[in-house]
């Protein structure tokens, strides 16, 4: 688990509070897992924060909704850029609000569709429940520079995705074992092309 400073642990619980607080209104979570917020859902996310490490430049996370883990990476790593893109409108004046009340000076809201996007040459591209990895893999590429890294944040299927995903993509991959959830899994994907 990531050590984190009396700051960053009083933001995250800021955060916490916050994804409690309009839930029951924006359905930010499955209301099912709000007891699991930081058990579960920042505990995935500052893994991710703790396992890119190394990350520098601009970071952009694809299908932010409620925050996950944009919101957490922008808290636990303020020397990154964090854009996030969110095309529900009300999700995105969601994560408006939390990096306000927040006061994240490194994160930034797209609300926009990510197909429709100009292409944002990130050096980092995040995601987590936004698609299976063969729809994924198209809407990465389409914003991570050639060079760049994809964190693609993937449940008990993983595997299976990413067999399906070699079919018309090649790329170099490094599974790092989910924290909380024996059989999910970061994915970090480099060299991304057309198979
Ligand atoms: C299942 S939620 C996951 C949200 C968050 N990453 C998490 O793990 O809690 C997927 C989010 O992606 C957004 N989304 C889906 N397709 C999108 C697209 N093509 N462009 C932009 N946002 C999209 C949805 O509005 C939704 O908020």
């Amino acid at each position: 688990m990531l050590s984190v400073s009396r700051e960053t642990a009083g933001q995250l619980a800021g955060y916490a509070a916050l994804l409690r607080k309009w839930n029951p209104a924006i359905n930010l979570i499955a209301p099912s897992t709000v007891d699991q917020i930081e058990s579960r859902h920042i505990a995935d996310c500052t893994h991710l924060a703790e396992a890119s490490v190394g990350a520098q430049g601009k970071w952009v996370d694809l299908g932010s909704g409620g925050g996950l883990p944009a919101v957490v990476l922008a808290i636990a790593r303020p020397d990154l850029n964090v854009t996030m893109v969110e095309s529900d409108q009300r999700k995105a004046s969601f994560l408006r609000t939390a990096i306000r009340e927040l006061s994240l000076k490194n994160a930034q809201v797209i609300s926009q569709r990510i197909e429709a996007l100009d292409r944002l040459e990130a050096a980092h591209v995040s995601a987590r429940a936004l698609a299976p990895l063969p729809r994924l893999m198209s809407y990465v590429e389409r914003h991570l520079e050639t060079d760049g890294t994809a964190w693609l944040m993937k449940g008990r299927n993983w595997q299976a995705e990413v067999s399906e995903a070699r079919k018309d993509w090649s790329f170099d991959l490094k599974a790092h074992p989910s924290a909380t959830d024996p059989d999910a899994a970061i994915l970090e994907i480099t060299g991304i092309r057309h198979a």
